[in-house]
């Protein structure tokens, strides 16, 4: 049994606690928030970002970064991608050689448009950093609800150890060498979930939904293998599975703030309603940034933005998609 710290309090760092910790692991719980510590120290469970999820005392909670990083074999990196940056820094100085962080955000940096695993490799060279994705929300997991994950790692035996200590009964783990397309597309399907909420908020159908969904995967692979992705990982769980759960489930964040915008919310008061972290608005501007340095064409996630960020109609931009120019379903599938 490995001795695990998960860096970040949240929904996924407090579902993943108690999911490791239930295979009969060592865990710790971080959080930068005294106010959280003392909150999950007491009552044992997140009550506002994952309730009815209880955290036996076996797991230990602090906010002594150095204790919760030293020591330890499996370091689970949780915050959300604006911190990974500045959590990642503080935590170098403790990181030993070779010590593994997994990353389980999503996102880009919008500044220098670099994955989340990319800043922990600059931030904590010592590292041997990994990534794990797939559809799994929280609120599933931390139910210990049948639940799928790919693990992305530069060598076999990172992935396989890692593998190793996150499968058990009620979660299933695949590896995978391709980090970066896990990381894309994990990052890229919170703004299509954006577009397909808006679309919900709007009063559309199901028609629509699955038109976003295909559509939007359509764009991330096209961009991410551009980016040197492979086409298989956009086809696979941290791809269109995770693009699916996003856009359909009642818990996804991403979903539910585009819902409250199509229903007429401006982003920041969407936002504040969902209370937790909405990828999808830090990497949509990120997105645009990519698909106009690799030179992809990215008609939904350019609407997104507009309407997130220019004041936009909603019902306009779905109409701006419709009345684009006829074309081809696959450029590369021409008759000739
Ligand atoms: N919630 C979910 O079901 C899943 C979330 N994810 C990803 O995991 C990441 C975290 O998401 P959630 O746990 O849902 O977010 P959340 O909004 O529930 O939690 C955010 C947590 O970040 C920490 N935090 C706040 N300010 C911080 C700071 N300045 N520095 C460092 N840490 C700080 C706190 O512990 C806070 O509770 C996101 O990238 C999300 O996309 C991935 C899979 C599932
Ligand atoms: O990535 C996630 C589930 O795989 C969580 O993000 P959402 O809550 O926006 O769906």
């Amino acid at each position: 049994m490995a001795k695990i710290s998960i860096i970040g309090a949240g929904s996924w760092g407090t579902a993943l606690a108690w999911m490791l910790n239930r295979s009969g692991h060592e865990l710790t719980i971080w959080s930068i928030i005294p106010a959280e510590v003392e909150m999950l120290k007491n009552n044992r469970e997140h009550r506002d970002k994952l309730p009815g999820v209880h955290l036996p005392e076996s797991i230990r909670i602090t906010g002594d970064l150095k204790q919760a990083v030293m020591d330890r074999e499996v370091l689970v990196l949780a915050v959300p991608s604006v911190y990974t940056r500045s959590t990642a820094h503080s935590m170098s100085i403790y990181v030993s050689e070779g010590q593994r962080i997994v990353n389980v955000a999503k996102g880009i940096e919008e500044k220098t448009l670099f994955t989340l695993s990319d800043i922990i490799e600059e931030e904590i060279p010592q590292a041997d950093v990994a990534v794990l994705s797939g559809p799994s929300h929280a609120e599933e997991v931390g139910r210990g609800l049948p639940t799928t994950c790919v693990i992305g790692a530069h060598t076999r035996k990172t992935a396989e150890y890692l593998q190793n200590i996150f499968m058990n009964e009620a979660f299933r783990v695949y590896t995978s060498p391709d980090m970066l397309g896990i990381e894309l597309g994990g990052a890229l399907k919170n703004v299509i979930a954006l577009a397909a909420g808006i679309a919900d908020g709007l009063g559309y159908g199901d028609n629509t939904k699955a038109a976003l969904i295909t559509r939007g995967m359509t764009e991330i692979a096209r961009l991410g293998m551009k980016m040197g992705g492979k086409l298989e990982t956009f086809s696979g769980l941290s791809g269109i599975g995770d693009l699916i759960v996003t856009c359909a489930s009642k818990h996804s964040r991403n979903r539910r703030a585009g819902f409250l915008i199509g229903q007429g919310y401006t982003m920041q008061a969407a936002m504040d309603e969902v209370k937790m972290v909405v990828e999808g608005v830090y990497s949509a501007k990120a997105a645009v940034g990519l698909a106009q340095k690799y030179q992809v064409e990215m008609p939904i996630i350019e609407q997104v933005n507009q309407v997130l960020f220019d004041g936009k109609p909603a019902a306009e931009a779905v109409r701006d998609l419709m009345i684009r120019d006829k074309k081809i379903e696959h450029s590369d599938l021409p008759w000739e």
